[in-house]
């Protein structure tokens, strides 16, 4: 049996895992940790009644215990996110948490040697140098849950590192794929949080429609393959039935496809190096689909991937300040306090008025993430 401790259980990921791991006989939910949802924290307990929950904060702990029909240890704040993550009992970490905010957790889960199923972008993108410096200093596999870097593990099984050429990456354009800039100035929310092809948190769903989810994907690949941002290329394909592929110096080209539910390359990371049989949904029909289409983007069109190359290039402290700026600025659009299109001036102004700073240790990443928030912040309290 294998225990499983969950981080972001209530997300959209954290909630697709509980239903894989509820049709996986050899795993058992051992921790669970959420942040403010209790009700949807409550639901999902009770279902896979977990030894050990972690809340975000003291308000949501007590009620949770409050609320709880079974006996659980109740605990809560990043200290107690950190120790779940590195307990000797868990076997897998889930890393489903939103935002920058995992990166400690991951660092402990790393330290302590666990098999890391890893959903949460957005601490790679803030240091990923000194998670993977820890992952290989600890001899851990960083299992991509992310649909396109599942998919470029899969097709790098097997396959020598210096015969790769280089990845490319597909994106789906997001709910505003085919809007010209001039279209993007009145655009509503409502509308930004419909992405075409997948259900998803609202968060990475507006990262979608500002290509800026493929922007940290860029260098979320860049970390976890380590390839080269010159070898990274991105395609627009509107039907996300491609996630990914990889050329390889023969010029063969290896792509995965599948139909887009993130309970497939959820159960591919929890029972990695394994494959099961997969029940939650169809298999793929590519006759629904007849054509697949892909497109060129353009950086003039998606300015955040265009930031994104240039943070990820230019390294050091410049991503964290991108992916700060980011959380910061989307928060604000989905609380309506800006439209669309300032979510990228934001994020442009922040990148110009930052010194990078070489090799950050955590102190300092952590120091310029606050800085950056604040920043930004204290225009709109
Ligand atoms: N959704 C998807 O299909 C995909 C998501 N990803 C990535 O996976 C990650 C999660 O995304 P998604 O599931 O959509 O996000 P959601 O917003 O749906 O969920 C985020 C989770 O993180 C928890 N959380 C947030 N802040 C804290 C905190 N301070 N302490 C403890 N828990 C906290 C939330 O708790 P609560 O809600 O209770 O406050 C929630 O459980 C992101 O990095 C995203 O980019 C990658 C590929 C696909
Ligand atoms: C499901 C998943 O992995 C998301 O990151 C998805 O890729 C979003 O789609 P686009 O960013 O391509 O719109
Ligand atoms: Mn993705």
């Amino acid at each position: 049996m294998k225990n499983i401790t969950l981080l972001g259980g209530t997300g959209s990921i954290g909630e697709q895992t509980v239903e894989v791991i509820e049709q996986l006989p050899e795993y058992r939910l051992f921790a669970f940790a959420f942040g403010k949802r209790v009700d949807k924290a409550l639901g999902l307990v009770e279902r896979l009644k977990p030894e050990w929950i972690v809340a975000g904060d003291r308000q949501a702990k007590e009620e949770i215990e409050k609320k709880i029909s079974y006996q659980a240890k109740v605990s809560y704040g990043m200290e107690a996110l950190c120790e779940v993550a590195s307990n000797d009992q868990t076997d897998i970490v889930v890393n489903a948490l939103l935002g920058s905010i995992g990166l400690q957790p991951t660092l402990d889960a790393i330290r302590s040697r666990k098999q890391i199923a890893f959903a949460n972008k957005e601490t790679l993108v803030t240091a990923g140098h000194l998670v993977m410096a820890e992952a290989k200093k600890y001899g851990v596999d960083l299992l991509p849950v992310d649909s396109e870097h599942a998919a470029i593990h899969q097709c790098l099984r097997g396959e020598k590192r210096d015969q790769l050429n280089r990845l490319i990456v597909t994106a789906s354009g997001g709910s505003f794929r085919d809007y010209s800039r001039d279209e993007l100035v009145g655009v509503k929310k409502e509308d930004a949080l419909k992405h075409p092809n997948w259900d998803m948190g609202a968060k990475i769903t507006i990262d979608s429609a500002t290509m800026m989810n493929k922007g940290l994907e860029v260098i979320e690949a860049h970390w976890l393959f380590q390839v080269p941002y010159n070898k990274i290329d991105v395609i627009m394909h509107k039907e996300s039935v491609i996630h990914s592929m990889v050329e390889f110096n023969d010029l063969s080209v290896m792509a995965q496809l599948g139909t887009p539910d993130m309970r497939i390359p959820i159960q591919y990371a929890l029972t990695y190096p394994n494959r099961t049989d997969f029940s939650l949904s169809e298999g793929l029909d590519l006759l629904k689909f007849r054509e697949l289409h892909f497109n060129e983007l353009s950086f003039e069109r998606f300015p955040c991937l265009r930031m994104a190359y240039e943070a990820g290039k230019a390294g050091g402290s410049a991503p964290t300040v991108l992916n700060a700026a980011n959380e910061v600025a989307v928060q604000l659009f989905l609380d309506d306090q800006i439209i669309f299109l300032e979510i990228e001036q934001l994020i442009e102004e922040a990148l110009q008025k930052h010194q990078v700073i070489e090799q950050p240790d955590l102190e300092s990443i952590l120091a310029v993430d606050q800085d950056t928030r604040k920043r930004i912040l204290s225009v709109y309290s």
